[in-house]
């Protein structure tokens, strides 16, 4: 699915992607999907891309949130001449979070894979118009946990266009199988990302379209999934101190738009030791806090 503000250039994209040809103009209210069948990484690949709406009104709103339960995987865009833009992906990825967790509480297996969302740059040909710079997207992908950062000219280069595609599909692909495994990583899998662009054997006979696109990779590893899914699971499924489950209304409100990102509590980095495991009347003061800390 692909998701950003009104005039980022989320049509453009797909189309682009799918025809490799830049049009220029698109309709802009109307919400498609397109059935894509392509080559990637040497394997068949069948998409369905959603090109959602910019700025959806208010009946459009469940419609936005029901359509990013259906999706597997993200491109979230922003154009890096409109600040707003940029913003708004930090309440959009917000809302993805929060329907996606709330989706792996209520369901099985298939929807316990953590979602792949790639953060999407546009309009880097607009080069005087910039208002937002590649330190501060890069930031902002690790920020509000996306698995990569492009910077990417949807007009000047379609090498640019292919390799969002391929990275997302790369990264479902690893989400989808650590799920396949019950949560444990594939150590096949987990290198090649470290080498992201790496020649695969499709690759030796054409020219990578990934090379010389600046990406910025974030990995998935076994010890951010537990901390992302399980912790964050725990939190949002959480009572509140008054004895009121969160409405989702409530949930939604705290995302902001303002580019000020509320502050992430310290977690450790590797999941606690069971011999460091703590007592049960440690375990209630744990959840206790986690039930008044829940205010972001
Ligand atoms: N200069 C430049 N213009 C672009 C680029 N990508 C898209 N545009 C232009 O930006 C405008 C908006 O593009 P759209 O693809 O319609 O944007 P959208 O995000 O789908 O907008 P909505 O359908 O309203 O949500 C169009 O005039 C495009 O030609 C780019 O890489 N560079």
């Amino acid at each position: 699915m692909v998701l950003g503000q009104s005039g980022v250039g989320k049509s453009a994209l797909v189309v682009r992607f799918i025809t490799r040809r830049f049009i220029g103009e698109y309709d802009s209210s109307l919400e498609k999907i397109y059935a894509y069948q392509t080559i990637i990484d040497n394997e068949t690949v069948y998409f369905e891309i959603l090109d959602s709406a910019g700025d959806p009104n208010e009946s459009e709103y469940a419609n936005l949130e029901s359509n990013i339960k259906w999706a597997e995987a993200f491109i979230l865009m922003y154009s890096v001449t409109d600040k707003c833009s940029f913003d708004e992906c930090h309440r959009l990825k917000f809302l993805i979070n929060y329907n996606k967790r709330r989706r792996r509480l209520t369901s099985s297996t298939k929807d316990c894979m953590e979602t792949p969302v790639v953060l999407v740059g546009n309009k880097v040909d607009q080069a005087g118009d910039r208002m937002v710079s590649t330190d501060e997207g890069q930031r902002r992908s690790k920020e509000i946990g996306c698995v990569c950062f492009h910077e990417i000219s949807v007009r000047e280069s379609i090498d640019q266009v292919c390799s969002v595609f391929r990275d997302a599909r790369r990264f479902w692909r690893v989400g989808s199988k650590w799920a396949r495994c019950g949560g444990r990583t594939d150590p096949e899998l987990l290198p090649s990302l470290d080498r992201p662009h790496a020649r695969t054997v499709s690759d030796t006979t054409a020219p990578d379209p990934v090379a010389n696109v600046p990406t910025f990779y974030r990995r998935f590893t076994e010890v951010e999934l537990y901390e992302e899914g399980e912790v964050s699971m725990v939190r949002s499924d959480s009572t509140s101190s008054s004895g009121h489950s969160e409405g989702g209304d409530e949930f939604r409100a705290r995302a902001s738009t303002d580019s000020r990102l509320p502050p992430r509590p310290e977690r450790p980095r590797h999941p606690a030791s069971p011999r460091n495991l703590p007592t049960p009347m440690r375990k209630m003061s744990v959840s206790m806090r986690g039930n008044n800390a829940n205010t972001y």
